[in-house]
């Protein structure tokens, strides 16, 4: 059960997801209670949840949910299952020496970057609803408890897979993939090997997901196997960042001084969690045939990859930009150090025959002139559409670190209206409106990233 957490009281409500849920709940007192840890939703169960799992590479068996329990699941009218995780509802029999307690400053970070990339179409795990309390809690000083329920479809990780594996209980295993296949993958169940086609359906998943990540600008920051979603939603918002300079190996936490999850790094890191998962999967079927399907990754992840690129930068689907030139577009803006998302906005903005006369803002404008006459060929043909499209997948406002910080300092000072207004700046991330203004603007300079502390 939850351990309460003293005089709570309401931080943020995720109305469109619980729309989305078809809950027929508003944030009222009531549902207060379920975040304090002092009422359950009816039918609910709480368990913690023991897996284990790949952290910076070394294999930890001691991993489970040592602050979050999985409520229990909602079954919308329509018949989809949405699993409910309350996130910093005390000790657990796997805290280990934590205090199974969240902060309001991460559990914000969590609630805003899953619905920016919610908002961008990538898959992810949302957060319906955050609580604050006047408990405090200690991290490297004292902090602001704070309850945020997670909403997924699943809860379900590799190093779940990786536990029982390594405990080689076979009858588990089996029991926790048949699971897996019936409720998240069913149409693998009628497929000559199962097994193999819920590795290449998760791999397809896995793919698109990082897909997302590299075309948008995003860094997860620790990307353990204990925090790889079955289903491929982006899972556990840690030390994670939006690039603001597009800076390939960018590292946003503190504790990877090798930049094992730099930011160009994410690819081979989920190439290599797959493996791991392929693994754990080889005393139920023919490793030869995990792993081949392994090797699939790549070539499924560059496919997502450009088809993101070639959106934003107004390609058509039949006729798509030549990968040689999208590649070359990131790279032009990491030589000179540039936004990674404004001059993409930028682009989307103009009619494209001044995108040639952009070349004055690059210093190796021979450089960009050269790039823009071969796009130039290769964008789609009718201009109206390709205005359309560019403006629907270019974002204007994005969860960059500076924000955060500034509607994190204003919570703290029990101040939600930033938070609010920042809320829905980021469910709308392709609309330019006046009152968020402020919120599309990049950092002043192009400061170098901080690395941010994993404490959470
Ligand atoms: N304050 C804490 N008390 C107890 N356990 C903790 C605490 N913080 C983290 N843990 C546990 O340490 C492990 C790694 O933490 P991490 O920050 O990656 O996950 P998390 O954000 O707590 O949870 P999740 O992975 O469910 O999003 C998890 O198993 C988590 O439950």
């Amino acid at each position: 059960m939850p351990t309460p957490l003293a005089e709570p009281y309401w931080v943020c409500w995720n109305q469109s997801l619980a729309e989305r849920m078809q809950l027929p709940l508003v944030a009222n007192a009531d549902i207060l209670g379920v975040m304090a840890g002092t009422a359950l939703f009816q039918g609910h169960e709480p368990i913690a949840q023991k897996y284990a799992g790949h952290q910076f590479g070394g294999w930890n068996p001691g991993l489970g949910d040592g602050r979050g329990l999985l409520l229990g699941e909602w079954l919308d009218p329509s018949g989809v299952y949405w699993e409910m995780h309350l996130k910093g509802a005390g000790k657990t029999p796997y805290s280990r020496f934590g205090d199974g307690r969240a902060v309001l400053r991460s559990s914000i970070r969590e609630f805003l970057g899953s619905e920016a990339l919610h908002g961008l179409g990538a898959p992810t795990t949302r957060a319906l609803a955050l609580a604050g309390s006047t408990e405090a809690v200690y991290r490297e000083t004292l902090e602001t408890g704070a309850t945020l329920m997670r909403v997924a479809s699943s809860h379900i990780r590799f190093g779940h897979f990786e536990w029982l594996a390594h405990r080689q209980d076979i009858d588990q295993l089996k029991a926790l993939t048949a699971f897996t296949i019936k409720h998240h993958f069913p149409q693998c169940q009628d497929n000559a090997d199962p097994i193999v086609s819920l590795l290449r359906a998760v791999i397809e998943q896995t793919a698109q997901m990082i897909a997302y990540w590299m075309a948008y600008g995003f860094v997860h920051g620790v990307m353990n196997t204990d925090n790889m979603s079955i289903v491929g939603e982006t899972f556990d918002y840690g030390p994670y960042a939006f690039l603001d300079q597009t800076r390939p190996n960018a590292v946003y936490n503190h504790t990877d001084a090798e930049g094992r999850y730099a930011f160009n790094q994410q690819p081979s890191v989920a190439f290599w969690n797959l493996q791991r998962l392929a693994q754990a999967l080889a005393p139920l079927t023919d490793s030869q045939l995990l792993a081949a399907a392994v090797s699939d990754f790549d070539q499924c992840h560059r496919k997502h990859y450009y088809e993101l690129l070639n959106q934003r930068l107004g390609g058509s689907s039949e006729r798509p930009i030549e990968p040689e030139l999208l590649d070359e577009w990131l790279a032009l803006l990491a030589a000179e150090g540039k936004d990674f998302h404004t001059p993409f906005r930028r682009l989307a903005n103009l009619p494209l025959t001044e995108w040639p006369g952009l070349k004055d803002d690059f210093i190796d404008a021979p450089r960009f002139a050269a790039w823009c006459a071969r796009i130039l060929t290769q964008t789609e043909a009718d201009e109206t559409e390709r205005q359309r499209q560019m403006l629907a997948s270019n974002p204007v406002t994005v969860a960059r670190s500076h924000h955060l910080q500034a509607v994190i300092d204003a919570a703290q000072t029990g101040n939600f209206g930033p938070l609010e207004s920042f809320f829905a700046a980021l469910q709308d991330p392709f609309t330019e409106r006046a009152e968020w203004a402020r919120w599309h603007q990049p950092p002043a300079a192009a400061a170098p990233a901080p690395i941010l502390s994993c404490s959470s």
